[in-house]
């Protein structure tokens, strides 16, 4: 039987003096790559719970300090030879609630589109990040 890893997760962002900022986190495992905060879907849940759910556990941000917007994506790659999926939301930072990491993160950024791009590795991820500013400069 054919095995597929489903996640979900927010693209965040916020608004600083006109200026659109990406939070991306860094993993403290691995390869130490930076993401939006998103995580594996477990049982029963949606793919929005799920978003949702992560993003309290990985940023410490709830559903009631973001707004989420008309816009969502879905990535497609392997990890071992496994098929992975990841459908991202996008979701602005409306509330001044600071991040707080887990224990899976050593660090997290607010940054640029251009500065988001260039610390994410994968391009996918790149033209995620580009898609949403294009929705956001078009909004
Ligand atoms: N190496 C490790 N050592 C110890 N514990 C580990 C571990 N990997 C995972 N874990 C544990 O697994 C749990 C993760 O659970 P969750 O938090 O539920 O799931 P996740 O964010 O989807 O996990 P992960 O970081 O593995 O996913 P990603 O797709 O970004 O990344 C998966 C792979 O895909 C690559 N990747 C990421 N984005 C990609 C993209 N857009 N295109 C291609 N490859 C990409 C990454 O570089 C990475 O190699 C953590 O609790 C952690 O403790």
């Amino acid at each position: 039987m054919s095995r597929t890893l489903r996640a979900a997760g927010l693209v965040i962002f916020r608004r600083v003096s006109n200026k659109v900022e990406y939070l991306l986190l860094q993993t403290s495992y691995g390869e130490h790559h930076w993401t939006p905060p998103k995580g594996h879907v477990d049982p029963g849940e949606s793919d929005i719970q799920t978003a949702w759910r992560e993003t309290e556990e990985e940023a410490g941000l709830k559903e009631s300090d973001l707004q989420l917007q008309e816009y969502s994506k879905t990535l497609h790659y392997d990890v071992k030879g496994v098929p992975k999926t990841v459908i991202y939301w996008l979701a602005e930072l409306v509330k001044c609630t600071p991040v707080k990491l887990s224990s899976e993160h050593q660090d997290y950024k607010w940054l640029t589109l251009t500065d988001a791009c260039d610390i994410v590795q994968y391009k996918d991820m790149q033209e995620l990040l580009q898609d949403c500013s294009k929705f956001l400069n078009a909004k």
